[in-house]
């Protein structure tokens, strides 16, 4: 077997690009909830998982109603749960998607980012930036399965999938939408996108923070197909089928060939990024912007 930059080629997990990131080893405890995945259902409060050992996928529901907001428990259950299917042979292919209604998720979670300590800060955008890796570079096809709304960091998620299916529902809008709140989508946020739509087409939508409604989202290449909101699940497994009929080990090399440089941009830098998103959201500025935000969703209820 010959070994292609850390990548063992000709068995079936090719890379694993996390290994050797800094903070990348989990707990004991996380450990022992490792191993074979099995045909059984697993997963945990805020993450499920149903395997189709058979078919070679499983279907993740991010289940933290009520929008999926990603905070650090969902954000570590998630990492916890694709590591498991990466690191069981069986599985190829990974349909994401949202088990509460109407909404893929919410993004960021803002409480996590809302008058709390640096250390806080710092160790939550840690695990972003852990979760945004494992899935950029994951070995596993990734299908979006996109039933609800998807701004910011539901759209980064998304962005992060070999294939995004959007049902058509003008409530589902999709983009990053950072400016609105008075916030900086980061550099890999920014590469992420930009490596999907193109450079003019995110220039504009990161400054204006657009949040495209399906039509338009299919049109700037944001979602590669919009269907009736019934047919986004049967759709992702016939898109899975197609993308899984390619020898495993030539679509992971190329995949990587086209991610990794995005990657390593982050991976050299995690800790400065770290700093400056600490820098940042602690500013008094942005804390009153992101509070001035939240009471804006809160006031849309009453
Ligand atoms: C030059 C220097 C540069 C340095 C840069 C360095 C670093 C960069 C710095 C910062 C970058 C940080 C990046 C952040 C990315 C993000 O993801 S921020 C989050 C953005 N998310 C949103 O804008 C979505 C907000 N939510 C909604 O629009 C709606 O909730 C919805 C998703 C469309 C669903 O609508 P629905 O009507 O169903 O639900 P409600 O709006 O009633 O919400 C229910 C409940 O949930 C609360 N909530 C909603 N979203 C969030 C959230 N993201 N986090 C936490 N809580 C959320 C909402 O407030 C309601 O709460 P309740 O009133 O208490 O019930």
């Amino acid at each position: 077997m010959a070994l292609v930059a850390g990548m063992r080629v000709g068995s079936r997990v090719l890379f694993r690009p996390w290994a050797w990131l800094p903070g990348a080893a989990l707990g004991r405890k996380e450990s022992a909830a490792r191993g074979r995945v099995g045909a059984r259902g697993f997963g945990s409060q805020r993450v499920l998982v149903e395997p189709d050992p058979a078919a070679g996928i499983a279907v993740m529901k991010l289940k933290s109603p009520p929008v999926n907001s990603l905070s650090l428990e969902l954000l570590t259950e998630f990492v916890i749960s694709l590591e498991k299917l990466e690191n069981d042979k069986t599985f190829r292919g990974i349909i994401l998607t949202s088990d509460c209604p109407g909404v893929f998720s919410a993004g960021l979670d803002l409480m996590e980012m809302c008058g709390k300590n640096p250390a806080h800060y710092a160790e939550y955008w840690k695990a972003v930036q852990e979760l945004w890796l494992r899935l950029y570079l994951s070995n596993l096809v990734l299908i979006a399965a996109i039933n609800g709304a998807c701004p910011a960091g539901g759209c980064l998620i998304s962005l992060t999938c070999d294939y995004r299916v959007l049902a058509d529902n003008p409530k589902y809008v999709i983009g990053l939408n950072e400016t609105l709140l008075g916030i900086v989508a980061p550099f890999w946020f920014k590469d992420t996108l930009v490596n999907t739509i193109g450079h003019r087409t995110s220039e504009r939508a990161l400054q204006l923070g657009i949040l495209f409604p399906p039509a338009e989202a299919l049109q700037v290449g944001m979602v590669d197909k919009v269907v009736p909101e019934d047919q986004v699940q049967s759709t992702a497994l016939s898109v899975m089928a197609q993308w899984l009929s390619i020898p495993d080990h030539a679509r992971q090399l190329t995949k990587n060939m086209m991610r990794k440089a995005t990657a390593d941009r982050l991976v050299k830098q995690r800790d400065s990024d770290i700093q400056n998103f600490v820098g940042f959201i602690s500013r008094d500025s942005i804390q009153k912007s992101l509070q001035v935000y939240l009471g804006k969703l809160r006031q849309k209820k009453g």
